[in-house]
């Protein structure tokens, strides 16, 4: 035989008693002889409490008496055929009149004892369990109502009864053995005295009931059937990645309940575990789907861990003294105390030097936990041998836990790590003594983030996210838009990343979707849902999400951003960035935002500050992280000008193709900076920093290609003007060049720490003279590199391989 226990939810509408209906027929028809567990209505528990403390208060209770009334009645209008509701209808009636009496004594004597509590909460379970066995009698000849309170007995701690183990083991079987070929509809939660009084088993009943009897039948399974699928890996509210396991050992399954998932309540399953017999977790709603089943065993799993279960919110309170050195008696009086007072004591650590004692309770535990304490220890206090407790609050506990622990080295490791490198600071650890276990007192304003990124480290085979704020719309971040969008479904099928742009901003307006914004449609949602720009709040935002695997873009020219990145690193946020401006400012800077984001184990990646998604920065850096030293760096690094030169040819004139190089893309938002120089100049500097010359802008000898006049244009306007009014200028350089069989090319070096930048005349021979399009060329002559030096060539300007440079960068982050 099978025990079915159907939870508050299962049973709580006409729709799910007709799902749980026909998981019990399904059940029955093949031969698996299931037993069923009803749990009240879902709400009526609470109303029937709330009536008669409303009763006991002289409040009237009427209205939620006839709001019980009406959901049951609802339900036998709906399932029962009309010449067979009458019975029904007439039994819950007096369960009603019954109840309606009970409340009237309470609100007569305005007095509740735990006594009459019990008795009133009793009929939300056996309204629902008489129901929903006479629907299913129409179908079902065999099913039977059966009140449990006749069966299970207890002592009389009304509120949470202690089973009497014996007796209810005869009174069960010997109910067995009359109706086994019935089949039962048990009222969960509900008992007897000795008196026969009405008591409760308390939390978590009607999975006890299930367990109970379920022992005592010897059950081939004790099924819980709830409205979630199984039991999570976490928590699904928070962690939207949780998943469902399918195996779990009891002592996992108590341990990740005990914080947090709630879907059943550890003590409920000891009967259950006596014996051996699995539980199996299901979904009434989904009832195709396998669940979580709890054995004895773990289970075979290459799962690191099984889950992270967390509580929302703990106090903590420390105790510290000279006091309690060397004396062993001090934690049992400590704890015998709080037991005695019955407060929950949910962890515990004690310092190595067994100079402080921190423990975490309930909240609402903390202050009396305190004053107990402060009354127990008195003399040690007045001695200065104990520091008056104190207590600090809005923690949170996050543990993980798993069997495989135990055995698999570098789990408290990867856990650390992950909380570290998201900047959660952990307040204390506990290992359980079992290590199945592994729990960190964290800031409640850190779990959610902490949860996500725990669950990242340890199930990163699985999926990760990376929350990505994005600033800067253009030419680079449009087109970063759209790859991003068509590469999506790629990237998680193929490399389970999901990269979720969850924060837009231009200049104009900004967008906030923790969802993730749809970038098929970024513009208009941005338009007209957005709210108006602001960086200083944009950033401020993107800081108190507080998510994990989060990255900053900044897709800009603008100069103000870089003023944040260092307060972006110190929240653990990520940044990339084709946007000169931060790396080539002052030195002091470009080192500090450096350390910065080392210091908080993030990633600052900007490729294509160089050679746009050429791979110049990154060689580079692989060159100096592997030991070698570079000799000299040749290179043009401005695909504006390369353009420029390529195409200055025949008949166009040097303002068209200025022109053409702005219309492809290729130029900085203002030209000027291309063709000033500034541009290169930007990119030389960073190359130099990277290569470990700490120089600033102004050592840069930097060659012009403009005339004075074009140089000193005060706005793009009239720059484009002067540009006309000078080509006589250019056509000379150019038909200089044309005799000699050459071409122009701005060329930057660096060599012994000096960087330079000017126009050349070159040759055939000369390894730059090839170039075509927006072309840059790079070449590094290093100590390995020496008789032959390392050359990369190709694109490097425009919105396309730029925004994948950025792209790849992204893709990098916390790789
Ligand atoms: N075009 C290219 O081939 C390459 C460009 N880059 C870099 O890409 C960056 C972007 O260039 P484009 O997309 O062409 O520029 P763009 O002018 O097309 O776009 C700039 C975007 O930044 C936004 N913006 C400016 N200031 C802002 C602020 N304070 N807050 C929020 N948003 C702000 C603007 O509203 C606009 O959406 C530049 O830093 C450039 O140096 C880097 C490598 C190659
Ligand atoms: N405007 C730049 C683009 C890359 O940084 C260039 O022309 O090289
Ligand atoms: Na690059």
């Amino acid at each position: 035989m099978k025990i079915l226990k159907f939870g508050g939810t299962s049973v709580g509408s006409a729709a799910s008693i007709k799902a749980v209906l026909s998981i019990v027929k399904k059940s029955y028809n093949s031969g698996e002889q299931p037993l069923v567990v009803l749990s009240a209505m879902s709400g009526v528990t609470n109303l029937l409490c709330k009536m008669a403390i409303d009763a006991s208060e002289g409040k009237s209770f009427q209205e939620d008496l006839a709001l019980i009334e009406t959901k049951h009645f609802d339900v036998i209008k709906a399932l029962i055929v009309v010449r067979h509701q009458n019975p029904v209808f007439t039994k819950l009636k007096l369960f009603f009149n019954e109840i309606e009496e009970l409340l009237q004594g309470i609100y007569a004597l305005r007095e509740l004892s735990e006594q009459s509590k019990d008795l009133i909460v009793s009929y939300g379970e056996r309204c629902s369990t008489f129901m929903v066995s006479k629907i299913s009698e129409q179908d079902l000849e065999a099913s039977l109502f059966v009140d449990a309170s006749h069966y299970i007995k207890t002592d009389s701690h009304f509120g949470h009864a202690h089973v009497n183990d014996q007796l209810t083991e005869q009174l069960v079987k010997s109910l067995y053995l009359t109706n086994n070929d019935k089949l039962m509809f048990v009222t969960g939660f509900i008992a007897s005295n000795e008196n026969g009084r009405m008591t409760t088993l308390g939390r978590g009943g009607s999975d006890y009931t299930a367990a109970i009897f379920g022992s005592i039948l010897n059950a081939t399974a004790i099924e819980i059937w709830t409205d979630v699928n199984g039991m999570l890996t976490a928590d699904p509210r928070i962690v939207k990645k949780a998943f469902s396991l399918p195996v779990l050992s009891y002592t996992e399954a108590m341990e990740l309940s005990y914080f947090g998932a709630k879907v059943i309540y550890p003590p409920t399953m000891i009967p259950a575990f006596l014996k051996k017999i699995p539980i199996v977790i299901r979904n009434t709603f989904e009832p195709d789907f396998a669940g979580t089943f709890i054995q004895f065993e773990s289970g075979k799993t290459t799962l690191p861990i099984k889950g992270i279960s967390s509580i929302g919110e703990i106090s903590v309170i420390n105790l510290s003294g000279s006091g309690m050195i060397g004396k062993s008696g001090f934690s049992g009086r400590l704890f015998t105390l709080l037991a005695r007072e019955q407060i929950n004591v949910v962890l515990i650590t004690q310092s190595s030097s067994e100079h402080s004692i921190t423990f975490a309770v309930n909240p609402e535990d903390a202050l009396r936990a305190k004053s107990l304490i402060e009354n127990e220890f008195e003399l040690e206090i007045q001695a200065n041998k104990l520091i008056n407790p104190e207590i600090e609050n809005d923690l949170s506990v996050l543990a993980i836990v798993g069997e495989n622990m135990k055995k698999t080295p570098g789990m408290s490791g990867r856990l650390f790590s992950s909380l570290g490198r998201n900047g959660i600071n952990v307040r204390a650890i506990a290992q359980g003594s079992s290590e199945y276990n592994i729990s960190v007192i964290i800031s409640k304003n850190d779990l959610s983030k902490a949860l996500n990124a725990v669950h990242d480290a340890f199930f990163a085979e699985l999926k990760k996210t990376l929350y990505v704020f994005n600033l800067g719309t253009g030419n680079i971040g449009s087109t970063l838009f759209k790859q991003l969008e068509s590469q999506y479904d790629f990237l998680l099928s193929k490399n389970d990343l999901e990269i979720k742009v969850v924060g837009i901003s231009n200049s104009k307006k900004m967008l906030f979707n923790l969802d993730g914004i749809d970038l098929a449609n970024w513009d208009s949602e941005l338009l007209e849902q957005g709210e108006d720009a602001d960086l200083a709040v944009f950033v401020e935002r993107m800081k108190g999400f507080n998510l994990p695997n989060c990255v900053f873009i900044d897709n800009t020219a603008s100069r103000l951003p870089s003023s944040y990145y260092e307060g972006i690193f110190q929240s653990n946020i990520s940044i990339v960035t084709c946007n000169k401006i931060a790396n080539s400012g002052k030195y002091e800077q470009y080192k500090t935002l450096r350390e910065t984001a080392h210091k908080h184990g993030v990633d600052f990646f900007y490729e294509t500050n160089v050679g746009a998604g050429l791979p110049i920065v990154r060689v580079l850096k692989d060159l100096m992280l592997s030991g070698d030293r570079i000799v000299k760096i040749e290179a043009i690094l401005s695909g504006t000008i390369s353009y420029i030169f390529n195409n200055f040819k025949d008949e166009a004139s040097f303002y068209d193709v200025v022109k053409q190089a702005q219309a492809l893309g290729y130029t900085e938002p203002d030209p000027r900076d291309d063709l000033g120089g500034v541009d290169f100049m930007r990119k030389m500097l960073i190359l130099a920093r990277d290569a470990g010359y700490p120089i600033e802008a102004e050592d840069v000898n930097l060659g012009a290609i403009l005339p004075e006049s074009c140089l000193k244009a005060d706005s793009v306007e009239s720059f484009y003007e002067e540009l006309k009014s000078e080509n006589s200028y250019f056509e000379a350089l150019k038909e200089k060049a044309r005799l000699e069989n050459k071409v122009i090319r701005y060329i930057g070096k660096l060599e012994d720490g000096i960087v330079s930048i000017s126009v050349q005349i070159v040759d055939d021979k000369h390894p730059f003279y090839a170039l075509s399009g927006s072309d840059n060329i790079i070449s590094f002559t290093t100590e390995r590199y020496k008789e032959r030096p390392l050359v990369v060539k190709g694109p490097g300007a425009g919105a396309e391989v730029t925004a994948a440079g950025v792209f790849a960068d992204l893709v990098n982050v916390g790789a």
